[in-house]
């Protein structure tokens, strides 16, 4: 699969999926890899053509010095899109991925059919939490915050009932490059996103988790009523609810995508 040069980075991308059929491209959480995508590969790959990559600093891309802005990850995501000759596509990202697809629906409307803004926010008022993690991390790295980390992707009872997923999607954060993750840490911390949101036209589905402590209901409440005409579905699940409520989460991004 296409490693694609992206202003000097080289991101990784692979593309699965019915060949010719509509185009959905899947943005990765931070912390995560493409790989956190298999739960709904089955299912999607039926419908679509599938494109998920790596963001730079995360996987097997390379992980150019810092720092990183939602703008950068957005003209990533576009270069992959001109490197496929691929006009359109949809759009379902998580968390981070989410927020690029944000700068994305605003910016580069034309490239964009559907969005699906997943467990995500548009702006932390207060960047402590993120300053915290920071120096954390860079006295510890990423294994002085991981059990933190993973209790906020998974609630207690997911994690008790699937212990074996719980330490995959564990592993994946520890194999994390430190300087990668700390560049979008760096940019997380000065998220304000909120004017783009009147930007957005393309239909969009906002997806929250109601026991996502990390980008709670509230601030997919303010994405929803930000972006005309957008809707919004509840999973009962923490932060990465593709991995909790894998069936639901699959569901939900088929049906928006195929509704009329
Ligand atoms: O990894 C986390 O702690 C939660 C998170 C917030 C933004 C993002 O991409 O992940």
């Amino acid at each position: 699969m296409p490693m694609i040069n992206a202003d000097g980075c080289l991101l990784n991308v692979q593309v699965d999926g019915r060949d010719g059929g509509p185009t959905l491209m899947l943005s990765n959480s931070l912390g995560c890899t493409l790989q956190m995508w298999e739960p709904q590969m089955k299912a999607l790959t039926q419908m679509f053509r599938v494109i998920r990559y790596d963001r730079r600093g995360h996987g097997k891309s390379s992980v150019p010095p810092g720092p990183y802005s939602m703008e950068r990850f957005g003209r990533d995501v576009l270069a992959i899109l001109d490197d496929l000759n691929i006009e359109k596509v949809h759009w379902c990202g998580l968390s981070m991925g989410g927020m690029v697809g944000q700068w994305l629906g605003a910016n580069a409307p034309e490239r964009f059919n559907k969005l699906i803004l997943s467990n995500t926010s548009c702006y932390y008022p207060d960047p402590t939490n993120w300053l915290n993690r920071i120096k954390a991390v860079k006295d510890g790295g990423i294994a002085a915050v991981a059990d933190t980390v993973i209790s906020g992707w998974l609630t207690a009872d997911f994690r008790e009932r699937e212990p074996q997923i719980t330490a995959n999607m564990k592993a994946m954060l520890l194999a994390s490059p430190v300087e990668g993750y700390l560049a979008c840490c760096e940019a997380l911390s000065t998220l304000d996103q909120r004017a783009l949101l009147p930007k957005i036209k393309s239909p969009t589905l906002v997806i929250a988790g109601r026991q996502d402590m990390a980008t709670p209901v509230s601030a997919a409440e303010m994405i929803r009523s930000g972006i005309p005409g957008a809707s919004m579905t509840l999973l009962d699940a923490a932060h990465i609810s593709n991995v909790e409520q894998s069936h639901a989460f699959t569901e939900a991004v088929a049906g928006f995508l195929t509704q009329r």
